[in-house]
Formats: structure tokens, C-alpha cells, sequence
């Protein structure tokens, strides 16, 4: 039997760097929301040592070698052995990712499979770890993991391990767009300049899309600047996504590349995204709604 997990795509719609700590990690303050995009991994359980085979449009773009012990979705399997009981049935086998999600571009691909994977094998294995154990694994497997393990909409704070509840999200079409150059997010953040930006004021609901953004516009992507220098074609991608006919926003999300853009329309995003892919064949793109439940 195969058991399957959604990895779904992260997107900061605001990102405010609030503060840097002496560690040199800095302090977020983010709007994290979940796309109906993302990556999937499947997992058959077998008496052989786990191993993971990597698939899918970017699966081949990693390549075979980056499906070894660096890989984020064995050190997630590896991370929660670490926690399981006596009783939980840790198992080898083969878990098959399918990366769908662009590497390296600022969605969370990795940090999302991570989380994926500790979910799936909690439950496959029996581990039924705490959901603070589980978010305590999830933080020692990078910043955007633990968020990606609850795969809901939520404010983001600390280094990425603070959450809490978001206001609710009106509906709204999303479409992302990534122009195949890959971001490092320590150069992003080594690139960044000028001081912080104070955590922003967020209402308790937005009545609808336009509400949203308009809140959003007096807010930033701290990260989005610096990205640009690094890889000047994000600016290209933003203008293209604005001047689609009904955007209401762009902007970048996380540390880059992968640019978004909120419609008022699930079907005002699809519409748009065909548009831009036909227009660039090189680019990766999609157009949908927010993960259902996010
Ligand atoms: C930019 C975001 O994507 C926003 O959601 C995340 O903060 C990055 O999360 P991530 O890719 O899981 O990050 P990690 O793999 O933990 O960190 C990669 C590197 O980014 C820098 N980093 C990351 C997160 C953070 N809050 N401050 C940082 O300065 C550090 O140099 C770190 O070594
Ligand atoms: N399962 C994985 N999928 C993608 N990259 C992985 C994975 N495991 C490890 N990596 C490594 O992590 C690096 C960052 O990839 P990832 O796609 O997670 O970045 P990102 O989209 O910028 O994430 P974030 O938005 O969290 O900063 C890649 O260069 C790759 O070498």
C-alpha cells in the first residue's frame, strides 16, 4: 500500500525583518499563507532501508544525488526516529517526491517536503508524537518548517518559529510565477541593507480581496530588494504579473525568486497564468486558489 502527503507551496504575503539576532539569524514578522500548488511525496513501507527517489519536473533539475542523506525529507525521516517510542513501527521502504515546486525560490519547497514527511511517517509509523514534539523537529530542520507543518494560513514570527492565528482571508485567486533562477536565502539575507521594519498592525478580518491588499500595500517584503540585486530578472516578473488585467498585487514571496500575484478570482488568476506562460515558455507558472481549508 502507498500512502501519499501534499507538501503545499508557501507564500509570505508580507515579510517585515523586525530585527537581526547575535546568531545572525533575523527576527520575521510574516503573513504565511498555502497554495493549491506543491509538491507531493508517496511513501511504500518495506523492510529495506528507507531510501528516497526524487520525480517530477524538478526532481529532475535536483538530479539524482541530491536525493541522499541531505535531502530535508530523510533528515525529517531521520529527526522523527529520533522520537518515536517503543511502540511505533519504524519501517524502511521507498518514498517517491515529486517536485513539483521550483528549488531554491523563496515557496518553501524544501521546508514543505520536510514537513510533508513528518507528517506522513507519524502517522504511517504510529510515532503519534505531540504536536509541540513534532514542531520542536520541525524547527531543528530549518526556519520555514515548522509553519509548513501546519500548512495553514498563520502569522509567522521569531526566526520562524513563533506562530499564531491569522485573521481569516477573504477569497481571492493567487498565481505564482518563477523565472528558473535559483535564490540562496542566506545571500538574500546577507544582501539586505538599511534597518528593520516595525511588526505590522493586521485588522481581525478582511471583508474581501481588495481589503486585503489594500492592508498589504502599506506593508513589504523586507527581502524583496535585495533579491532584485541578486537576480534582477524578479523585477520583470513583477511587472508582468501587475499588468495583467485584473491584479490587484505583486509582490515577491520569502527570499525569492518566485514572485505572486492576488486576482479577485479563482478564475481571474487561472486566466491570467495561461497568459503568462504562453507569453514566457522558459518561466514556471500557476494560477489557482489558496489551499482549500488555508
Ligand atoms: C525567508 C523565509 O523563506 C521566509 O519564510 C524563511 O525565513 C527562510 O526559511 P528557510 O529556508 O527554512 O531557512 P533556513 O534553512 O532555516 O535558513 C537558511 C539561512 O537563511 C538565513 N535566515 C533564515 C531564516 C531567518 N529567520 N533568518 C535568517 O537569517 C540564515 O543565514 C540561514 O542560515
Ligand atoms: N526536498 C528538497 N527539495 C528541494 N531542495 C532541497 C530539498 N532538500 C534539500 N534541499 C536543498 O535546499 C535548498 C533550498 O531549497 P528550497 O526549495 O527549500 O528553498 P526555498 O524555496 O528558498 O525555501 P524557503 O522559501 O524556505 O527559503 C536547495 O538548494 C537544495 O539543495
Amino acid at each position: 500500500m502507498t500512502f501519499v502527503e501534499a507538501a503545499p507551496a508557501k507564500i509570505n504575503l508580507y515579510l517585515h525583518v523586525t530585527d537581526r539576532r547575535a546568531d545572525g539569524y533575523h527576527c520575521l514578522d510574516s503573513l504565511v499563507v498555502f497554495a493549491g500548488a506543491g509538491d507531493v511525496l508517496h511513501y511504500q513501507p518495506g523492510e529495506t532501508p528507507l531510501t528516497l527517489k526524487l520525480a517530477g519536473r524538478f526532481g529532475a533539475v535536483l538530479g539524482e544525488d541530491a536525493a541522499g542523506p541531505d535531502n530535508l525529507v530523510i533528515k525529517a525521516a531521520n529527526a522523527l526516529r529520533t522520537q518515536a517510542g517503543p511502540k511505533a513501527a519504524v519501517r524502511g521502504g521507498t518514498l517517491v517526491l515529486e517536485k513539483n515546486l521550483p528549488v531554491a525560490s523563496g515557496i518553501g519547497g524544501g521546508s514543505a517536503d520536510a514537513a510533508a514527511a513528518l507528517r506522513l511517517l507519524d502517522r504511517v509509523w504510529g510515532v503519534q508524537a505531540a504536536q509541540a514534539d513534532l514542531l520542536r523537529l520541525a524547527e531543528g530542520l530549518g526556519a520555514d518548517v515548522p509553519v509548513c507543518l501546519l500548512s495553514h494560513t498563520a502569522r509567522m514570527e521569531g526566526i520562524g518559529e513563533v506562530l499564531s492565528a491569522a485573521p481569516a482571508l477573504p477569497e481571492c485567486g493567487l498565481v505564482l510565477v518563477n523565472c528558473g533562477q535559483a535564490v540562496s536565502t542566506p545571500a538574500v539575507f546577507r544582501a539586505r541593507e538599511g534597518g528593520f521594519v516595525p511588526r505590522a498592525a493586521l485588522p481581525e478580518r478582511w471583508e474581501n480581496a481588495q481589503a486585503l491588499v489594500s492592508t498589504l500595500q502599506s506593508l513589504e517584503n523586507s527581502l524583496e530588494a535585495p533579491a532584485c540585486a541578486l537576480c534582477p530578472t524578479v523585477e520583470k516578473v513583477l511587472h508582468d504579473i501587475a499588468a495583467q488585467p485584473d491584479c490587484l498585487m505583486a509582490r515577491m514571496s520569502g527570499s525569492g525568486a518566485t514572485c505572486f500575484g492576488l486576482f479577485p478570482s479563482v478564475l481571474a488568476a487561472e486566466q491570467a497564468a495561461a497568459r503568462l506562460a504562453d507569453a514566457h515558455e522558459a518561466w514556471w507558472v500557476w494560477g489557482g486558489a489558496l489551499r482549500e481549508g488555508a
